[in-house]
């Protein structure tokens, strides 16, 4: 009889969207895997430089890959990273790209680290703004 592998599923988009609220709780509810990147890079200190100008470890993708390609190969896990482009397609069955409103993003990402900074804005929405969101009328 074929047993049939359990989906790998990629949860992501932008920092403070909930993914890794998300992940947990269906990895809670559906006995899968949760997996995040950040942690697992940090753990394995799978990094390739800094980054002076964002002020963080530049994340060695070639070696996020190779440390996650068995697990992915077995199915069941759920991954759960900003970026997705240096993935490969074949690992998932399906992927969701979270989504919220820029001015809830915005408070949540200054409840978490305390500030947001005008860089910390620009990475999170991958441009250059003009001006920050307002949070009031
Ligand atoms: N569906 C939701 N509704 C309200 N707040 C949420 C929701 N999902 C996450 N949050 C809150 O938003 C913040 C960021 O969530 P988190 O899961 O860490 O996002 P991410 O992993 O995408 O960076 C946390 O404070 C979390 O409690």
């Amino acid at each position: 009889m074929k047993i049939m592998k359990r989906p790998n599923i990629l949860l992501t988009g932008t920092p403070g969207v909930g993914k890794t609220t998300l992940g947990k709780e269906l990895a809670q509810r559906t006995g899968l895997n949760y997996v995040n990147v950040g942690d697992l890079a940090q753990e394995g200190q799978l990094y390739d430089g800094f980054d002076d100008e964002y002020q963080c470890p530049v994340l060695d993708e070639d070696r996020v890959v190779d440390e996650l390609e068995d697990r992915m190969g077995d199915g069941g896990t759920i991954v759960d990273y900003h970026g997705c482009d240096f993935f490969p397609e074949r690992w998932f069955n399906i992927v969701f790209v979270l989504r919220t409103d820029n001015t809830v993003l915005y408070n949540r990402l200054e409840n978490r680290d305390g500030s947001v900074t005008w860089s910390d804005w620009e990475k999170v929405n991958g441009r250059k703004e003009t001006h920050f969101p307002t949070t009031g009328s």
